[in-house]
């Protein structure tokens, strides 16, 4: 049975994010996730998820000022530091949160820079934070992401990806594959994700178009679901859709995997 942890940056979203962690507990997710938790006391993300009785899937690596449009700093060539910096307070939160995972963005390629300088960059900085990370306990993930949402997005592939990970020669370095990202930049979805299945470290899903719920669009959630099982994947399969109408009344799609 796949394990759906809510991703909160999308589930929710009419309650402040700390009250969508019991929300989420109570319609029977087992875990929760978000893009950023940075801007709340990590000691009161830990009591609400305590006393909510869910686990923490899943957050993101600061991502560089996202009100501005920035959606990473992991290929960034003059931002290194900033990203090393970044990386030692998600361990902090991520110790506090008893969070498995953390995912890295690669970031928006800047205009007029070397597209290997920032291949450099990011395998560079996911080879820096892997080790440091694996000490602490923590897998590390990045995501390919398309480039309808996000124009100019470093990594859009997983091709691009494993060729990333390639270069930084890591252990301790996955992959988050992301059905809805994948669906509009590759296709291929089972196929995909049955080959690349041991360099997996972190599921997302969606439907495609809209970025709606499973069944709301031209994704074959139930053959996607059952294959996760048939295949033994059993890392968290993160939810980040927006409801198309509010999350609860668009939760019947999970009932069948309960
Ligand atoms: O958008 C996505 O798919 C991500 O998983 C993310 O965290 C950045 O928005
Ligand atoms: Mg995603």
């Amino acid at each position: 049975m796949p394990k759906f942890s809510a991703n909160l940056s999308f589930l929710y979203a009419e309650v402040p994010l700390i009250e969508r962690i019991a929300l989420a507990a109570e319609d029977g997710f087992g875990a929760v996730e978000y893009v950023s938790p940075y801007a709340h006391d990590k000691a009161v993300l830990a009591g609400a998820l305590k006393v909510a009785g869910v686990k923490q899937a899943l957050f993101n690596l600061p991502a560089g000022d996202w009100e501005a449009g920035e959606r990473g700093l992991g290929c960034l060539p003059d931002r290194v530091d900033e990203f090393r910096r970044g990386l030692d307070m998600a361990i902090d939160y991520a110790l506090a949160l008893d969070c498995p995972t953390l995912n890295c963005l690669a970031g928006i390629a800047p205009k007029g820079v070397d597209k290997a300088k920032l291949d450099r960059t990011l395998a560079e900085n996911l080879a820096y934070a892997a080790p440091r990370l694996a000490e602490a306990g923590i897998g590390l993930v990045f995501e390919p992401i398309n480039q309808r949402d996000m124009p100019d997005y470093h990594v859009s592939t997983t091709d691009h990806a494993e060729a990333i990970m390639a270069m930084a020669g890591v252990e301790n370095l996955k992959l988050q594959y992301d059905f809805y990202h994948m669906q509009i930049s590759q296709g291929d979805l089972v196929p995909g994700f049955e080959r690349l299945l041991a360099r997996i470290g972190h599921v997302q899903i969606a439907d495609h178009p809209g970025r709606h719920e499973p069944g709301t669009g031209e994704i074959n959630y139930g053959f996607v679901l059952e294959a996760l099982d048939r295949l033994g994947f059993d890392g968290w399969v993160g939810c980040e859709y927006r409801p198309l109408t509010t999350t609860r009344e668009g939760l019947g799609w999970m009932k069948r995997w309960r």
